[in-house]
């Protein structure tokens, strides 16, 4: 029987999924192994009732999907916020296997989340949410099954709370359950700075490919939150001129380049991490759009589908590094191809996330803790490699890079089925 190719309504899901079939494609991979592929091995959708501190009670939507666990365990973050939905999180969890097959690390792909306007709560209000979260799909996760990390939203603290409920209905601490965990608490040095880290690293790669250096050159990193604040600052050490930042309050723009330790300093005196008043800072202003803003590199790093046939057309930079995942929409990605403009993908490019994620649970099962040198002089190496080898491919097949990375990660995923069976 011809193969019946799944679509969505999702844009993320719809990007993911037409990705995906058309690298499947191109190599040829058997229809049957398509389609398992095209799947996901579970879709768990949970409510979280909340008694809020006004008494009230509300009731969220939460959802945990594992995607694929041929290759190992199913790995990815939790997401609060108001847009997530099964859809976004199965997209999500897809593109987490890709991303973990990629670099070669020993997971799936998982992705969960909570639809809920996260900034809207109080942090008592939050700790229920993600206690009574962690209880709802306790059943499906664990060390050898499905670790959860954090994502947009979510952070340290959240996982704690996460972590300490599992122990607690556990009757024993489960520390590898979950990864972005705080260093007192099973974390690990440099997990917080990898996401970010392992961004700019790619984006300093891609230059020096190019032959070209990194000092000097024109960032604008949407998002400053985990990965944009730390790809920010890791830029701007190398030498960069970061002339645009954004968050929900606005882009801040200046053409000799934001402090971004004052930036850092301004997050963390706001008790809701936002970069308000950014711009009373000498020759900072406010600009409609970071997209299109004047640069040479854009770092999405922020949320899916910021990049569309709306305003492709319009982007000055010449290349774009995605820290987010799903920045770019399939018509907008056809655009930016149009106009030459280069992309080194999501799934490359933000994997110094759960690449650190993975160190943590391997010093997690093990108890034995490195330094932070070891931890990113470890990351470093890999995202290193891993940048090469799809940049190698790349340019010997004259395919984008996002092409190349999709034909090496499926190709590991699609073997370890055949291998392992289909009745997984
Ligand atoms: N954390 C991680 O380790 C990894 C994250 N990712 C991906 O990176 C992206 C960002 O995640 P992360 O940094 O963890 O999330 P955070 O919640 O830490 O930060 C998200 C940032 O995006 C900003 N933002 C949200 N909406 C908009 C908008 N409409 N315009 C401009 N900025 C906006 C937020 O602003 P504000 O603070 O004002 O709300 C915040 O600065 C996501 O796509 C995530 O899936 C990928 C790999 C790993
Ligand atoms: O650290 C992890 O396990 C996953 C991070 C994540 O959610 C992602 O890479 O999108």
């Amino acid at each position: 029987m011809a193969l019946v190719k799944r679509k969505s309504d999702n844009v993320l899901l719809r990007t993911a999924l037409e990705n995906f079939y058309g690298a499947a494609e191109e190599m040829g991979l058997d229809e049957g192994i398509t389609d398992i592929l095209a799947h996901s091995e579970r879709k768990t959708c949970v409510s979280v009732p909340v008694e809020m501190d006004d008494g009230s009670i509300q009731v969220f939507e939460g959802f945990r999907v594992a995607h694929n666990s041929a290759v190992g365990p199913a790995k990815g973050g939790v997401r609060f916020h108001q847009d997530v939905c099964l859809d976004e999180c199965e997209a999500l969890a897809f593109m987490m296997t890709w991303k973990c097959s990629l670099a070669g690390i020993p997971y799936g792909g998982g992705k969960g989340g909570v639809r809920v306007d996260a900034l809207k709560l109080s942090k008592k209000e939050l700790e229920r949410l993600s206690r009574t979260y962690a209880a709802r799909i306790e059943p499906v996760v664990g060390a050898w099954t499905d670790v959860p990390a954090p994502d947009v939203n979510t952070n340290g603290q959240v996982m704690t709370w996460f972590m300490d409920t599992i122990s607690r209905m556990r009757g024993r601490l489960e520390p590898a359950i979950f990864t972005g965990k705080p260093i007192p608490l099973w974390g690990s040095k440099g997990r917080n700075a990898a996401t970010g880290l392992g961004v700019a690293t790619c984006a300093i790669e891609f230059m020096k490919a190019l032959g070209k250096d990194i000092k000097g050159m024109k960032c604008a990193v949407m998002g400053f939150g985990n990965v944009g604040s730390f790809a920010a600052k890791t830029l701007a050490e190398a030498g960069a001129k970061v002339v645009a930042i954004s968050d929900i309050t606005g882009v801040y723009y200046s053409e000799n380049g934001i402090d971004i330790a004052k930036a850092f300093k301004l997050i963390a005196s706001n008790p809701k991490k936002l970069l308000t008043g950014l711009d009373k800072e000498p020759g900072v202003k406010m600009i409609d759009s970071i997209q299109t803003c004047d640069c040479d590199i854009f770092l999405p790093c922020a949320l899916e589908g910021v990049i569309t046939e709306k305003n492709a057309g319009d982007i000055k930079a010449k290349y774009i590094v995605e820290g987010a995942n799903g920045p770019t929409t399939p018509e907008g990605d056809k655009i930016l191809d149009q106009r030459g403009i280069l992309v080194v993908p999501d799934f490359l490019a933000n994997s110094g996330g759960v690449i650190g994620s993975y160190f943590e649970w391997c010093q997690d099962l093990g108890g034995f803790f490195w330094s932070e040198e070891d931890y990113n002089n470890r990351l470093l190496s890999i995202m290193k490699d891993n940048f090469k080898k799809v940049w190698d491919y790349a340019q010997e097949h004259n395919v984008k890079m996002r092409r190349a990375a999709f034909l090496a990660a499926i190709k590991r995923v699609a073997d370890a089925t055949e291998m392992r069976g289909v009745y997984l």
